[in-house]
């Protein structure tokens, strides 16, 4: 039976996750559970930090970005031995079932520790909606809503100096955040690596719709398809338009959740708990369709959500 839970956050913070430590401690409390919070991901229960946490301690940060609990990226945590020197620890301290809060890596990582004999429970956290077993995870709203706003406010310098804005977002593996806020802002192209890069193509693109008259144009490229100054550079080299250069970075990734990631941070978070209660657990918590689910890990990669095709073709459609 399960009466005390721990729970961490890890790899990259994102906006709600904060609002999740909030929901899990609390819904954990109320349903009789003790709750115990690990520091810095992974590399916490190597160090042995952690703390208790009662409702009070998690008062007052469902606004906040980042994560209270702090996060780490742990590449030890990648070897058997420190795996079994981990799940040795959660046992000493009582702790029945973990909860991560975490993206695609944190969840092989519960998927280890569930392997050395922990039950463990995620919670989808990255900006990146990159996630097996779920067609949203938190912070993705918060982070396209924000390169929104960057959009919108460099649009304004691309039309009045009738320029090709270039912008470089986050997304090593993933267009996700590339192809929503490009459809949002009413990008001219998205270049994601889920696709094959022509920038031969891209300035045919840029060509055309300058003929039709069209003055300024809005790139947006995700990291892990091209680097923005490559785009910036072929563009100045092969066309006659004018390109300008702006990398987003880590103003992608703060601020306070927006309402749907605070939501969902909550509901993931009832989840999750219901599960461990239940007796369900080593599963991912997520958002298939218009329920909440949980899926066992080996089963998530059946729950594969990629880009949407239809979206992708849009853009560059409407943006002519
Ligand atoms: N294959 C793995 N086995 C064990 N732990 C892993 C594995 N992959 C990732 N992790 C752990 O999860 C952490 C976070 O993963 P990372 O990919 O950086 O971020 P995210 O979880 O946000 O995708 C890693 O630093 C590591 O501690
Ligand atoms: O914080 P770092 O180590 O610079 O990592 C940057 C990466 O983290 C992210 O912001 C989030 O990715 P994860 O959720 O997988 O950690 C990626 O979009 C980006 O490529
Ligand atoms: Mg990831």
């Amino acid at each position: 039976m399960i009466t005390k839970i721990g729970v961490l956050t890890s790899g990259g913070d994102a906006p709600g996750m904060n609002a999740a430590i909030r929901g899990v401690t609390r819904y954990a409390i109320e349903q009789g559970l003790s709750v115990t919070g690990i520091i810095r991901g992974y590399e916490g229960l190597l160090s042995h930090e952690i703390m208790p946490l009662d409702r009070r301690d998690v008062g007052g940060i469902i606004h906040r970005g980042g994560t209270m609990l702090r996060t780490a990226r742990c590449l030890e945590f990648m070897e058997e031995k420190t795996q079994k020197e981990a799940a040795a620890y959660i046992r000493e301290n009582d702790i029945d079932a973990l909860v991560v809060i975490g993206g695609d890596g944190s969840m092989r990582g519960a998927q280890a520790l569930s392997k050395q004999g922990i039950p463990t429970i995620v919670i989808p956290g990255t900006i990146d909606n990159d996630m097996d077993g779920t067609e949203y995870t938190i912070g993705f709203d918060t982070t396209v809503n924000t390169v929104l706003q960057c959009v919108n406010r460099i649009r304004d310098t691309a039309y009045s100096h009738d320029r090709v804005a270039v912008i470089e977002v986050m997304g090593r593996h993933a267009g996700f955040i590339a192809l929503h806020a490009g459809l949002a802002a009413g990008a001219e192209a998205v270049l994601v690596p889920e696709h094959d890069v022509s920038l031969e193509d891209l300035c045919m693109h840029l060509n055309e719709s300058h003929r039709m008259g069209k003055m300024s144009s809005i790139v947006i490229v995700a990291e892990g398809a091209m680097k923005g100054s490559d785009v910036y550079d072929y563009i100045k080299e092969h066309t006659y338009l004018e390109p300008n250069l702006t990398v987003l970075g880590y103003v992608q990734r703060g601020g306070s959740p927006t309402a749907r990631d605070a939501i969902m941070a909550s509901l993931f978070s009832e989840k999750a708990i219901d599960c461990l209660l239940s007796g369900t657990y080593n599963c991912v918590i997520g958002q298939i369709g218009e329920t909440i689910a949980a899926t066992p890990y080996t089963e998530a990669p059946r729950y594969h959500f990629p880009l949407d095709e239809n979206m992708y073709r849009l853009v560059h459609q409407l943006g002519r």
